[in-house]
């Protein structure tokens, strides 16, 4: 594969993808200028409070309100129509002249800022739709344009996919410009998940199952050990699942307010299923594709498993068919590692 630059990847698009092609541009101007805010901010800066809920009832940091404030100007800056972000409670109409809408978690992995472990920037890129700007995202993650994220990790970079496969842009400070690093394409099968597993207790069985099944390795039902890997921020799940195969759990569980988890489906699930199918993965809520999912409302939460096919698959099967795991409830009694 030769080298190539963001903006010649971009430019060699169709001419009928130019709207996106302009936004996608403008907000990778936007993620260097928060990744310079990021490397000179202190962190306790970083991750002050900015003092109010978001939407969704997270309490804000400075650093979410800045990266909104920075995307919401690149997306003015594209001719953006309708824009939608996890920091504002509804969609509002930026009067551009592209008939794009652009939904935007500008700081994914809040809870990371002051750890200087990767946090990231998601968007997903729709068709603008007459009438309401709200309108516009609750469309079904299959007519997204292009979706992709920033991660501000050891390298600032960007996996993106404009409908053609997925590509990795890896900013080089030298040149000052994004360059191809990687174009990923995810093994179907795999020895790796990843879940927060605090919350065991919480899950419902088919969910408890199937972590049991991998823990129980070489000498259980999968024959053969897990890894497990769990940074608790989505980009950072999503990079290395791009990079090195894997698959993420976050499922609904019985806490209050978490019955479909806890990402969110317009700005989270829908571009990371996007970019994982365009690898070679795929993204479920569990049973059905998230790219089949119409949304319902901005900040609705969905169950999200993603990554590697054939894994994708089987846990559908636990959650799909409660016969397996009757079948299986004598295991029940010594349920695995987290039990003990
Ligand atoms: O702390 P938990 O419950 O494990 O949740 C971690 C998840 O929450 C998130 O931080 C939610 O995203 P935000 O930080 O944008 O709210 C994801 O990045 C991550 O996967
Ligand atoms: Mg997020
Ligand atoms: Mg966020």
């Amino acid at each position: 594969m030769s080298a190539s630059t963001l903006d010649a990847y971009l430019n060699s698009q169709s001419p009928d993808l130019g709207p996106v092609v302009e936004t996608v541009r403008s907000l990778a101007g936007a993620a260097a200028a928060t990744r310079a805010l990021i490397a000179q901010s202190s962190a306790s800066v970083m991750s002050s409070a900015a003092g109010s809920l978001n939407a969704d009832g997270d309490f804000q940091r400075f650093l979410d309100v800045s990266a909104d404030e920075a995307f919401l100007a690149a997306a003015r800056r594209a001719g953006v129509r309708h824009y939608c972000s996890e920091e504002i409670d509804s969609a509002v109409d930026l009067n551009g002249t592209s008939a794009i809408a652009l939904a935007v978690d500008p700081l994914d992995g809040s809870s990371n800022i002051d750890t200087n472990v990767s946090i990231g920037t998601i968007f997903s890129i729709l068709p603008a739709l007459a009438g309401e700007p709200a309108g516009s995202f609750l469309q079904f993650g299959r007519r997204q344009l292009g979706a992709g994220f920033f991660i501000y990790g050891p390298q600032l970079a960007l996996a993106l996919t404009l409908g053609g496969g997925t590509r990795i842009f890896v900013h080089s400070p030298r040149l000052g410009t994004f360059v191809e690093s990687v174009r990923p394409s995810i093994a179907e099968k795999t020895d790796e998940f990843a879940i927060n597993a605090s919350n065991y207790r919480h899950w419902d069985d088919s969910v408890r199952l199937y972590v049991d099944d991998c823990l129980k390795g070489t000498t259980g039902p999968r024959e053969k050990d897990f890894n497990m890997r769990w940074i608790a921020s989505l980009v950072a799940d999503a990079y290395r699942i791009l990079i090195r195969g894997g698959v993420f759990l976050y499922p609904g569980d019985s806490r209050r307010g978490y019955a479909n988890g806890r990402l969110r489906l317009v700005y989270e699930a829908n571009p990371i299923a996007m970019i994982i199918e365009q690898a070679g993965g795929s993204a479920t809520d569990g049973t059905t594709a998230i790219l089949d999912l119409v949304p319902t409302s901005l900040h609705q939460r969905t169950p999200l498993v993603f990554g590697a096919a054939r894994e994708v698959a089987r846990i559908a099967r636990y959650h799909a068919e409660p016969s397996v795991i009757a079948g299986r409830s004598p295991l029940f009694g010594h349920r695995g590692l987290f039990r003990a």
